[in-house]
């Protein structure tokens, strides 16, 4: 058994470090989880949008999950950027057998509204590899989708979480409301108990990479062993103190701040 707790990330790239294997490894090291990951699409992409993409080839997603789940053993992973239905069949295939929470995060659509999955493997994320999840944290649009309702108020956001999890089969959903107006407010359905979890809004475009953010966090805090809710409560704090301190670089949606809940360090 591992001292040190260890969580994998499945997922996309971004060169200019706000989204995708760059976010979610900032995150573990924040959390002081040790961070893995295989990538599966490399894609050309700054706070402007998405330039261009370029996909790993399947045997070679396959070696890296092999490289890691034959030697390093982790107490937690996620998804992200996940293109097309070879690449899901192939980690349908590896995770399967693996028994540690498994955190969705169902990405579909970039802030800068690039698509990043085929449009044909939204059904097979939904159908397959959704019911696999202990946990998936969609935003609005991405529940709209899994769900097929429209979401407009609070009580949508909890009505989409339940029919995720009843209806669809994930363990838990965290239905986000950060594309709603007012507070931002998040809700998560763990087959039990709705919980609430709220902020104010933040006056920022600088909202790069905040999903992946978010989810790496709940990560990174199951994979230390923290229940559920509580893990969503600390990763909202962090992902919330990275939003108001967010970095106001690039030409376009600036990426969150992963300094700014440690006090000695960099606020804008
Ligand atoms: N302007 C904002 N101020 C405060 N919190 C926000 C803001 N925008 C998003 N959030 C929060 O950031 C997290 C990510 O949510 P969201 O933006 O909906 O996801 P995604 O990045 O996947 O589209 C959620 O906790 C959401 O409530
Ligand atoms: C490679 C990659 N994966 C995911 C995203 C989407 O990131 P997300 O955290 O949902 O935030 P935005 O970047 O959409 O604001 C991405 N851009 N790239």
């Amino acid at each position: 058994m591992n001292q040190i707790p260890c969580a994998l990330t499945i997922a996309g790239t971004d060169p200019s470090g706000g989204a995708g294997i760059q976010a979610d490894l900032k995150t573990f090291q924040e959390f002081t989880c040790y961070g893995m990951s295989i990538i599966t699409s490399v894609v050309a992409q700054n706070t402007t949008g998405v330039q261009d993409v370029h996909h790993i080839p399947i045997n070679m997603i396959e070696k890296q999950l092999d490289s890691v789940i034959s030697d390093i053993p982790f107490q937690a992973y996620k998804t992200g950027m996940i293109a097309n239905i070879d690449m899901m069949e192939v980690i349908v295939q590896k995770i399967t057998p693996l028994n540690v929470p498994y955190i969705m995060d169902p990405v579909m659509v970039a802030t800068s509204g690039d698509s990043l999955i085929a449009e044909e493997a939204r059904n097979f994320l939904r159908e397959q590899l959704l019911p696999l999840a202990a946990l998936v944290t969609p935003n609005v649009p991405e529940a709209e989708y899994i769900t097929g309702e429209s979401i407009k108020t609070v009580n949508d956001l909890q009505q989409a979480a339940e029919q995720i999890v009843v209806k669809h089969g994930a363990g838990a959903a965290l239905v986000k409301g950060g594309h709603l107006d007012g507070e931002a407010i998040d809700i998560l359905y763990d087959g039990n108990k709705m919980h609430r979890f709220s902020s104010e809004r933040i006056d920022t475009n600088n909202t790069h990479g905040t999903g992946c953010t978010y989810s790496a966090s709940i990560t990174a805090l199951l994979s230390k062993g923290i229940p559920l809710p509580a893990a969503v409560k600390q990763a909202k704090d962090y992902v919330t103190a990275a939003i108001r301190h967010s970095f106001s670089i690039g030409k376009g949606n600036g990426p969150t701040n992963h300094w700014a809940t440690r006090p000695e360090e960099v606020k804008q």
